[in-house]
């Protein structure tokens, strides 16, 4: 008798505890956040219970997805696309301006599209400093785990020294010939469908796939194949985790799409275990650790043990790299076909300046020293990710109490910058900000933005993207190799639906492995 009143007293604390803890994480915690915001002058979109701003950004998403996609026509692409990537953003700003407050379920975020603001915000936080929001860590884990992106404090330190050198001239140099050679057989394949009299071309899957190869061969020295699996587990867990109807800071909203959370985490050990196998069979061969690439650098012990990655660590930061060096170079290059399709002219330009700086003849190395001398290709590659940036948002935690413009950002205040708003921004860029010209880069690294902190493809401080160099050494390498063989351009069959799914992505949704960005493309060198 007593021991189930025991039993029964037991069970009352655990629920007692649980509403509790729930009523803390559902009620109390955000209440005193938003009341904390207000008191600090922070307006926003009024949230409800318990989903936040999450159904107003259903509805507006729906909405404008409905008007804005586009066929083909030319001249009905616009590059305006602000309203259709983030319509409730476009919408909320109008009435609350270019900072302010909103929720994804009970969590609340500072949306940020002003850049005097964030330099402000940011002025004096060290890349140690800055944390990322706890909302997205849980979220993201089975992707990220604790890598580079997602880690912080002196742990972040100790990642970035061991990760950086794996980008020094002299690493990216040895890259060069294999590169060459992935972007060729992709472009043997292309020749093989232009010869064939079909000549469409789905580009940015054949990108994602170069892409992916690339970066496997590069970084962790392994062959395609064992590559690819790993890739196409990690795009199928992308589109699980970003499929638009989670409820992302919603509390125990895993709960609610449990066959999805089931799914993820299968495939997240899978990955784990596919990329064990890798790094086990790298210990394993001769070369071991001691290679220089990517995994080479985060196998070497150090001088002491305290750079040495454990296990768990070296999968999520192969995890990180597997994700982040193929899916937003791939995109970039992809954003830039559908650009230089609308604008032959910029094509003519390029292949001049390939031919001027290369040569057109097929003898000319590519190599390392002469790609940086393509500077107007470097221009077109910085309007691409101004007005198609792979990367359309940044997101930040405060680990310390910021004062800005006479407002208080209370610590722990997740932050979220909007790069898509800022580099379609007329008051920064001018009236012709929506239009493709390349040359404002010509004299201005920041293509001539009003405001420095305006144009942030590769995000910004010490967290700024670690492998830039390397991305824009690849999109040079393959983008030149790739006019010389083809001219583009816009299939029909090609819909105008950008969409951020992580990263900004041609169509809306990644629903199957059929949605690609479409060109027509000829043969102009036989
Ligand atoms: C066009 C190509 C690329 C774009 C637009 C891009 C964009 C970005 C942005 C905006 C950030 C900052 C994120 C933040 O602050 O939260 C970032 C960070 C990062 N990127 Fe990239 N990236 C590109 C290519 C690459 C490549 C090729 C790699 C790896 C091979 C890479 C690996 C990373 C990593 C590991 C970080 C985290 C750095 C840190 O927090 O210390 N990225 N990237």
């Amino acid at each position: 008798m007593s021991s189930v009143i025991g039993l029964i007293v037991v069970l009352v604390v655990v629920v007692v505890l649980f509403v509790l803890r729930a009523l803390h994480l559902c009620w109390l915690s955000p209440l005193r956040a938003y009341n904390e915001l207000k008191r600090n002058g922070f307006d926003g979109p009024p949230p409800s219970f318990p989903l936040g701003n999450l159904r107003d950004m259903a509805k507006k998403k729906t909405t404008s997805i409905t008007i804005k996609t586009t066929s083909a026509t030319n001249s009905m692409i616009t590059h305006d696309i602000h309203s259709s990537v983030f319509p409730y953003f476009a919408s909320w700003s109008k009435s609350y301006g270019k900072v302010f407050m909103y929720w994804l379920g009970t969590e609340p975020f500072v949306y940020i599209a002003e850049p005097e603001f964030l330099k402000q915000v940011g002025s004096g936080i060290l890349g140690k400093g800055w944390g990322k929001p706890n909302v997205f860590k849980k979220d993201r884990k089975p992707m990220f785990g604790n890598g580079l992106v997602m880690v912080e404090g002196d742990d972040w330190v100790r990642h970035r020294r061991v990760i950086t050198p794996a980008f020094s001239p002299a690493n990216l140099k040895a890259m060069v010939d294999l590169m060459v050679d992935s972007t060729t057989k992709m472009l043997d394949q292309w020749s093989k469908l232009v010869e064939s009299g079909d000549p469409e071309i789905e580009v940015e899957n054949s990108l994602i796939t170069t892409a992916a190869e690339i970066i496997a061969r590069t970084s962790f020295g392994i062959d395609s194949d064992d590559g690819k699996e790993v890739f196409d587990k990690l795009r199928e867990m992308q589109r699980m985790l970003f499929q638009s109807h989670r409820m992302v800071g919603v509390p125990y909203n895993k709960l609610m799409h449990l066959k999805q959370t089931m799914e993820t985490r299968r495939l997240g050990k899978e990955i784990d275990s596919l990329l064990e196998s890798i790094i086990d069979s790298r210990k394993a061969s001769k070369s071991g650790g001691s290679r220089q690439d990517l995994l080479g650098l985060l196998m070497a012990d150090g001088k002491s043990n305290v750079n040495k990655f454990t296990t768990t660590e070296l999968v999520d930061e192969c995890k990180t790299f597997f994700f982040g060096g193929q899916e937003t170079t791939a995109l970039a290059l992809t954003w830039t076909l559908l650009l230089l399709a609308l604008h032959p002219e910029w094509q003519r330009t390029l292949r001049e300046e390939i031919k001027q700086v290369i040569g057109d003849d097929g003898h000319h190395l590519l190599d390392y020293n002469t790609i940086s001398r393509l500077k107007k290709m470097g221009w077109v590659m910085n309007e691409a990710l101004r007005l198609y940036s792979p990367a359309p948002n940044i997101q930040r935690q405060t680990r310390e109490e910021i004062r800005v413009s006479g407002k208080t950002i209370p610590i722990g205040t997740n932050l979220w910058i909007d790069v898509v708003s800022m580099h379609h921004d007329p008051e920064l860029w001018g009236s012709d900000v929506n239009e493709f010209k390349p040359e404002r880069f010509k004299d201005d690294v920041n293509g001539e933005c009003k405001h420095k902190m305006g144009f942030l493809p590769f995000g910004f401080g010490g967290r700024m993207c670690v492998g830039r160099n390397l991305s824009t050494m690849e999109y040079k390498i393959v983008l030149t190799l790739m006019l010389r063989r083809f001219s583009f351009e816009v299939s029909p069959n090609y819909s105008h639906s950008p969409t951020s799914l992580l990263s900004l992505r041609p169509v809306y949704e990644l629903l199957s492995s059929l949605f690609y960005l479409l060109i027509t493309s000829k043969l102009v060198f036989t």
